[in-house]
């Protein structure tokens, strides 16, 4: 069962973790290593090291838990005779796709795809889940352009793509937004701009970066400002769609920079962006891995957004176990077999895995608790900012569930000191600590870590 708090009983890591991450490092690299964990004795929001240690997790391996350590009814599925057979005789879903695989599909991944949306692509990761879609959208572009999907490739494009040049292998382009972070594979890679580590020494693509709104806070003091700067993004935005010399396929952008330091917009600024998509014959991708699956108190953080138009797809991947993309138009479907393939395509065992954490946000009503209990917490925060101003700047995520930001002049003194108050929480950006807690995160939690957050203004 979960502990009822957390417990700090040596500094961390302690002299076992210690030595486990001398051993590990022998064979495996540590130097981003956070914390050594025990999972064996990790339950619900808690996070267990080998030294005794038990945290209150609110990074939840970089937003990737939604229901919890150890969940007995993850336990259930995950030792199904179903699974078993998925796990041990895995299938090349492409070519031998398992007898069952349109019925785990639409009893999970499906049952939850957002609005407009009744295709899925699987695979791997969230890199991957971007790679794929944004394969996906030059080929949408090119069999457009060719005037349509029964139009046979060129000999010139046989021929040249043979070579690596056009027009087989296009000069188009896929727009992301600066600080934007959508993945470490070449193509994800070469529209994540959030940090020089991730892309130094990669070759990359020729393609754009528009500006992503720097909105002030609070948001109800800035109004006018933000929406000044909001119109500035989207008419940039559109400048580029029109003019950039490799032609724009398609926009990708995250509901929340996440990586990029928790950077906000406003619905409207979405909506206009959709606007300028539709309006200029590019596809709209919305990078929902790390914000999707409940976490800002929707399933899809751009539920929020009212789109009567949605989005062209949806990736996906961290608290989903398995990774994709969601779209409608049956255009996305390239018109030839081989062409989006891959040996896997997918992952059944995990499929299954996130069709039983679906269940379980439906039996506990997750989605709807993340938004309650995010606004919960966002008051605590909130208060603690007056009380001790500096320590809980910018303070954003408001009405997202507990997807919740602040930034702290000594950020990183203020996570590695959150662990000895038995906190394990996270950064993103320069200054940002970011709340990513599970889906069960309740109010007494929430009291838990306001009291730590206290400590920690008091301390700094
Ligand atoms: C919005 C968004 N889109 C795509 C990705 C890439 O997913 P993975 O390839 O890491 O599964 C991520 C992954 N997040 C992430 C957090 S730290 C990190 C890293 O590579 O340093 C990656 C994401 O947040």
């Amino acid at each position: 069962d979960e502990p009822v708090g957390p417990q700090v009983v040596t500094k961390i890591p302690g002299p076992k973790s210690q030595k486990a991450i001398a051993e590990l490092h022998k064979v495996f690299d540590t130097r981003s290593l956070n914390m050594m964990a025990n999972y064996q004795q990790s339950y619900g929001n808690y996070i267990a090291d080998l030294d005794g240690n038990v945290l209150l997790d609110v990074y939840a391996q970089i937003a990737s838990i939604p229901v919890g350590y150890s969940n007995p009814a993850l336990v259930l599925a995950a030792t199904s005779p179903e699974m078993v057979s998925a796990l041990i005789n895995r299938p090349a879903l492409g070519n031998f796709p398992s007898h069952d695989w349109a019925a785990i599909l639409e009893s999970g991944i499906l049952r939850v795809a957002p609005k407009g949306m009744n295709q899925v692509f699987t695979g791997m990761s969230g890199s991957d889940a971007n790679e794929t879609a944004y394969k996906a959208a030059f080929m949408w572009k090119r069999q457009q352009e060719r005037g349509g999907p029964n139009v046979d490739f060129s000999e010139e494009d046989i021929s040249s793509t043979m070579n690596n040049q056009k027009p087989g292998s296009p000069d188009m382009s896929i727009m992301s937004f600066r600080t934007g972070f959508h993945g470490r594979l070449f193509g994800s890679l070469s529209t994540t701009r959030s940090k020089p580590i991730h892309k130094i020494d990669i070759p990359a693509f020729d393609w754009p970066q528009a500006p992503f709104p720097a909105l002030k806070y609070p948001l109800e003091e800035h109004v006018k400002e933000n929406e000044a700067e909001e119109k500035r993004c989207l008419e940039e935005a559109e400048d580029i769609i029109k003019n950039y010399h490799n032609p724009v396929a398609a926009v990708v952008i995250e509901p929340i920079q996440s990586e990029g330091g928790d950077n906000h917009a406003s619905p409207a600024f979405f909506q206009g962006l959709r606007e300028i998509t539709r309006r200029n014959n590019v596809l709209l991708i919305v990078d929902e891995v790390q914000t999707g699956v409940g976490a800002t108190g929707k399933f899809w953080a751009h539920d929020h957004w009212n789109l009567q138009d949605p989005p062209d797809m949806v990736t996906f991947s961290k608290k989903a176990q398995t990774a994709g993309y969601y779209f409608g138009n049956p255009e996305l479907r390239p018109n030839k077999p081989y062409r989006q393939f891959n040996t896997w395509m997918g992952d059944p065992a995990r499929a299954l895995l996130f069709r039983a954490i679906i269940s379980e946000i439906e039996r506990l009503n997750l989605v709807e608790n993340t938004a309650a209990v995010g606004d919960y917490l966002f008051q605590g925060i909130e208060s603690l900012s007056t009380k001790y101003p500096g320590q809980f700047q910018n303070l954003r995520g408001k009405g997202q569930g507990t997807f919740i930001a602040f930034d702290n002049p000594k950020r990183d003194e203020f996570l590695l000191k959150a662990k000895t108050l038995g906190i394990n929480i996270g950064g993103s950006g320069a200054s940002a600590v970011r709340l990513r807690p599970m889906l069960i995160f309740q109010k007494h939690h929430a009291d838990i870590l306001l009291d730590a957050l206290e400590k920690l203004a008091k301390s700094l």
